[in-house]
């Protein structure tokens, strides 16, 4: 099933997944939705919710990267460090691609470049902006170490301070959309199906 809908977009040669299809090439209705942020912002939640509002499958890199390796995040990087981790999460963002599908990358998606040129030219970009003192408390109520070890080896509100200072302009660079993801996760899906109606209407 996954390898059909990947085929829309890519012809496999031999190990090789060569790009044939850009964005151009799919209906502007049927573009994957590419749900970029820190951790906690919701990515996981809201697409979900997303999906099933548009009727659009889900998928989520950090899901599809433990079910094909049978690790957990923090099983992968103690292995592989965190640049193998990152090796994996760019084969993930490919391999989950497909028209009309929601997908919720890791919050560390737009640390290589060449992933936030992939989502960009294969669909569109959301960024789920929150404050870090918001997604602290969302990571302290619920931390799941091994979905989140460690980036920076400091307490959590720190971190996530530390972290959305490097990143927050990575996340709007790569974004066509910045949605503020600091509401209910019911009020986030209905801005971000306002704002891409709006899209596609434009
Ligand atoms: N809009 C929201 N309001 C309140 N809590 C939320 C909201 N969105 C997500 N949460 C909660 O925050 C926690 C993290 O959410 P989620 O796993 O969806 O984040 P994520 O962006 O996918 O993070 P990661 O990058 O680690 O995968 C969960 O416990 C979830 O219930
Ligand atoms: O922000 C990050 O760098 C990460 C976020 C998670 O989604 C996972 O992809 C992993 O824990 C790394
Ligand atoms: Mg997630």
């Amino acid at each position: 099933m996954m390898r059909r809908k990947v085929d829309l977009f890519y012809s496999h040669v031999g190990e090789h997944v060569a790009p044939n299809n850009a964005a151009e090439d799919v209906p502007f209705m049927s573009l994957p939705i590419y749900l970029i942020g820190a951790r906690g912002c919701g990515k996981t939640t809201v697409g979900r919710a997303l999906s099933q509002a548009l009727a659009y499958a889900f998928s989520d890199t950090d899901y599809f990267l433990q079910q094909t390796t049978q690790q957990t995040v923090a099983g992968i990087v103690a292995a592989e460090g965190w640049e193998g981790f990152r090796r994996r999460e760019t084969q993930a963002l490919i391999a989950v691609t497909a028209p009309s599908t929601v997908i919720a990358t890791g919050g560390g998606m737009v640390l290589a470049e060449e992933n936030c040129r992939f989502m960009r030219e294969h669909g569109r970009v959301v960024y789920l902006k929150a404050d870090p003192e918001v997604l602290a408390s969302r990571l302290e109520a619920y931390p799941e170490e091994e979905q989140r070890p460690t980036l920076t080896g400091r307490p959590i509100a720190d971190e996530m301070v530390e972290v959305l200072s490097q990143r927050d302009r990575l996340y709007q660079q790569a974004a066509h959309h910045v949605i503020n993801a600091m509401q209910t996760p019911e009020q986030v899906v209905q801005t971000l199906l306002q704002t891409l109606s709006l899209a596609r209407a434009s």
